[in-house]
């Protein structure tokens, strides 16, 4: 059980808390927006699994919430995991612990639903990893001179485009489908409605002197192959236009699709160059760029993984050459992961069982969630010293098997 912060107690946040809520959020995220058009923004949040916390004098000094991420993405596989989002601590009752009661709550809840990891996009790095969250799947930001020159892709030429303003009604369901086909380790989709209308929601508020949120798609003889949500700033310099096109979300079914869609977002009229953020580290553009350089790639931490049921979040991935391997689990918030755990598993199946043989290698569930999505090596934690090996061989073994071939990503922050 959740042992409060003294003098707080932990409780549920119902959708008639809304402005309670919203008030706890404005604290811990300060913006200029004025109250009446932040109180119009849609919440994308599921009231069931919304917490907060009050103060001895009944005030709610602290929320916290998740996103059912059913069937996220993982190497070979899907897993139930729950998207940690919300988070937020009134300024006046910060570092006494309520984070850590949060984390707690959060945990044995997510538990509880049967959801084997939890995931988040962090404000700041330094908060999680003290819970058991790894840094599983690191993002790319670009930003690419205009028409910057890419490589050929047979067929690109035949990818049909249209160019217009997001149209929710009509386009969402296009988004929603390739989006959902995706299935990179570690790409959570938009799984409920609220989410989804929140994600597409093009306020004049938040558009920073940005346009609305236009939409590519791309089309081959009639069929949605891919789409790129953007919007464009113009600025005028003494000289010439300097605009920046944004790119919000790209994706694209093929190769032809994401020439087509790159060749159009890198050469706007009036734009200097694009923005892209959130890249996996290994997305085609990374290869169609003639010069990555000099788009000036910036890499940083995106989606943490924190193992919250270990047997059966390791269970339900692959992993990509035979593995038998006895690992020494630490856990410091759930006692449940912590100890010996035989892993034997392979490109088609995976046994998770406790044991009392002696351990191949001796890690903190940090480093388990860090190497889950297959985008970190064992061998780059071992030698950083964060990976201990016993067995001789063990961490390269472990190295090839946790690996996989596509790299972790994920379009969005959540
Ligand atoms: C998934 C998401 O939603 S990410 C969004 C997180 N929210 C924000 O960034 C909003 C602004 N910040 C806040 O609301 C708060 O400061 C929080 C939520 C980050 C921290 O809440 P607190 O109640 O102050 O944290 P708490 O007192 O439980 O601290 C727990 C530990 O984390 C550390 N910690 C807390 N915040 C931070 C931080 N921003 N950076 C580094 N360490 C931190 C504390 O020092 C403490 O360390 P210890 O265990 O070694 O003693």
């Amino acid at each position: 059980m959740t042992t409060p912060t003294p003098g707080y107690r932990t409780v549920t946040v119902d959708e008639a808390r809304k402005a309670d809520l919203l008030t706890i959020d404005r604290w811990a995220f300060p913006s200029g927006l004025p109250d009446g058009a932040f109180a119009a923004l849609p919440v994308p949040l599921s009231w069931d699994r919304t917490r907060g916390v009050r103060s001895g004098s009944g005030d709610l000094v602290a929320v916290h919430s998740s996103y059912p991420f059913q069937g996220l993405p993982v190497p070979g596989g899907t897993v139930d995991a729950a998207g940690l989002t919300w988070v937020g601590v009134h300024p006046g009752h910060r570092r006494r612990g309520i984070l850590r009661t949060m984390i707690t709550d959060h945990l044995e809840r997510t538990s509880a639903r049967g959801e084997a990891v939890s995931v988040l996009t962090a404000s700041e790095p330094s908060i999680y990893g003290r819970f058991g969250y790894g840094s599983a799947c690191p993002a790319l930001r670009l930003t690419v001179p205009r028409g910057a020159a890419l490589r050929d892709v047979p067929g690109a030429q035949d990818v049909h485009l249209e160019i217009e303003t997001l149209d929710v009604a009509r386009h969402a369901p296009t988004i929603r489908a390739l989006h959902g086909r995706v299935g990179r380790p570690g790409w959570a989709t938009r799984t409920t409605t609220a989410l989804e209308a929140s994600f597409l929601h093009d306020s004049e508020h938040t558009r920073d002197g940005h346009e609305p949120l236009r939409v590519v798609t791309a089309s081959l003889d009639g069929t949605p192959t891919g789409y790129a949500l953007f919007r464009r700033r113009l600025r005028w310099e003494d000289t010439a236009a300097s605009g920046t096109v944004s790119v919000v979300e790209a994706v694209a079914r093929d190769a032809a699709t994401a020439r087509a869609l790159w060749g159009a977002l890198l050469d706007m009229d009036l734009m200097s160059g694009t923005e892209v953020g959130l890249l996996p580290v290994d997305d085609v553009l990374t290869h169609l760029l003639v010069d990555l350089r000099a788009a000036a790639p910036r890499l940083k931490d995106h989606v943490w993984v924190r193992l919250v049921d270990l047997p059966a979040a390791l269970r339900a991935r692959r992993y990509a050459a035979p593995v038998h391997v006895v690992l020494e689990v630490a856990d410091a918030m759930v006692p449940a992961n912590a100890g010996r755990w035989r892993l034997q598993g392979g490109p088609d199946h995976a046994e998770v069982t406790r044991t009392d043989a002696d351990p191949d290698l001796v890690l903190d569930v940090r480093e388990l969630g860090t190497v889950y999505l297959g985008g970190v090596s064992t061998a780059a934690l071992h030698a950083a010293g964060l990976v201990r090996e016993v067995t001789a061989g063990a961490v390269a073994r472990a190295a090839v098997a946790f690996g996989w071939p596509t790299a972790p990503g994920c379009s969005w922050v959540f």
